[in-house]
């Protein structure tokens, strides 16, 4: 079993992952680490923040000369804007005299679309900074560091390979017919300035961040993540939370902001006849192959072998800079929401954040399935596994 957990605020010192169940020997770096955090840090549309942040990894346990030693591994990811925050955000108590300043301000004026104000009822406060500060996506840095840690562990245990995509933001959509991108297309995907892999809708989204900028709006949007090299059979039908699509769509509906996750062509595929909605199965040159990949590699919440396929969607940034109208819990009076800095457009972090949750899925269910404490146990696992299929099922 792999379990994994972050703390941290958006403007503490820091944000800390911990990845715990993960077998000895997987190669990894902090430099890989950083580079992950890097790609999460990329897209047109981003805020203010991200120009400056370094996501400064340090890795505090669980990894020896750059091989994972079978402890929790624990990685922390540093808010670089620390100092300017460390009165406001002090671990420890302060003086009510030091927070006079602007940024030590009471917010009460709950922004629609976050937790903010539903965060102040439930925990009780006057203010919605301890809520924004640990609802707010900066939280999903943490995810990523560990996300890059179990993506090693797949490719060096199993030759998984992920990638993930923008395929839609606002209105404006890849075609339905448009390329995968195959397992090795992250540099030129990071390349791309919102990194969707049709040049053509690239282009259309980029001038529709600009005109909803400029319109003082924000957007949405859609992204995918694909798998390639999954063994057949992680997951099981047996049970509705062995299923791997349902663990999939938790893990992507935990993501902030996301508000639909599809497998395969999901939704699409609803409006579609049977005949037209299903993978037919045929013998091919290389054994047993399915004609199309509509089910997006998944059958009965298991692999099917064929890569897999999940897009989620998320709804526009909520903090709109033309403010939305909302009430100011200290007054009573309406008010309009509290703008802080803010991201207009967050489509392209959003999937890199969901390659990461995917990846800790994956290497969560590879494991259940082949067990073993060091990556060659694994690798050996896979590997009787894979030759003990009969050749008629191959
Ligand atoms: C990568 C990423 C970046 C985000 N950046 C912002 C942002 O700059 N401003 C904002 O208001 N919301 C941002 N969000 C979304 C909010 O955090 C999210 O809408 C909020 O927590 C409430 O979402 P929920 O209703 O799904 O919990 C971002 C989300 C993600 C995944
Ligand atoms: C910090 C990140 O995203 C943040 C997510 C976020 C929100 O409300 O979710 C609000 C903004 O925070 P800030 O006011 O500090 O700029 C974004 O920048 C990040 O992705 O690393």
């Amino acid at each position: 079993m792999l379990r994994w957990l972050t703390a941290g605020e958006s403007h503490g010192p820091a944000l800390v992952g911990t990845l715990e169940g993960l077998p000895s020997g997987v190669e990894i770096t902090s430099q890989e680490i950083q580079d992950a955090l890097a790609r999460r840090r990329l897209g047109a549309g981003r805020g203010a923040r991200m120009k400056f942040e370094q996501d400064q990894v340090t890795i505090l346990g669980g990894v020896r000369h750059g091989l994972s030693q079978g402890g929790p591994v624990a990685v922390m990811v540093g808010n670089t804007e620390w100092p300017k925050w460390e009165t406001v955000m002090s671990a420890d108590p302060i003086d009510e005299s030091e927070l006079a300043g602007a940024r030590g301000a009471a917010l009460t004026r709950p922004r629609p679309g976050h937790a903010d104000l539903v965060g102040m009822t439930k925990y009780r406060f006057d203010d919605a900074r301890p809520v924004l500060e640990r609802a707010s996506a900066r939280e999903t840095a943490a995810r990523v560091a560990l996300g890059q840690v179990a993506e090693n562990f797949l490719a060096q245990a199993a030759g998984v390979a992920l990638v993930s995509h923008t395929v839609q933001v606002g209105p404006v959509a890849v075609p339905d017919d448009a390329p995968l991108p195959p397992a090795h297309a992250t540099p030129q995907l990071d390349a791309d300035p919102i990194r969707c892999f049709h040049a053509e809708t690239s282009a259309a989204m980029l001038a529709e961040i600009d005109d909803c900028q400029k319109a003082g709006d924000t957007l949405g949007g859609v992204v995918e993540v694909v798998a390639y090299g999954l063994p057949v059979g992680l997951g099981s039908h047996v049970h509705w939370d062995r299923r791997l699509d349902a663990r999939l769509a938790a893990a992507l509906m935990g993501i902030q902001a996301i508000k639909g996750v599809e497998v395969g062509d999901g939704f699409r595929t609803a409006a579609r006849r049977g005949s037209q909605a299903h993978d037919e199965i045929e013998y091919g040159a290389d054994g047993v192959q399915r004609r199309t990949n509509r089910a997006g590699g998944v059958e009965g919440g298991m692999t099917n072998g064929a890569p897999l396929r999940v897009r989620a969607a998320m709804k526009p940034i909520s903090t709109v800079p033309r403010a939305l109208d909302t009430i100011d819990t200290a007054t009573g009076e309406a008010a309009k929401a509290i703008h802080q800095r803010s991201d207009v457009c967050a489509v392209a972090p959003a999937a890199v954040v969901a390659q990461a949750m995917v990846a800790l899925t994956l290497a969560d269910a590879l494991l259940e399935k082949f067990g073993g404490d060091s990556v060659d146990e694994v690798r050996r696992n896979i590997e009787s596994y894979v030759a003990s299929i009969p050749e008629h099922l191959r």
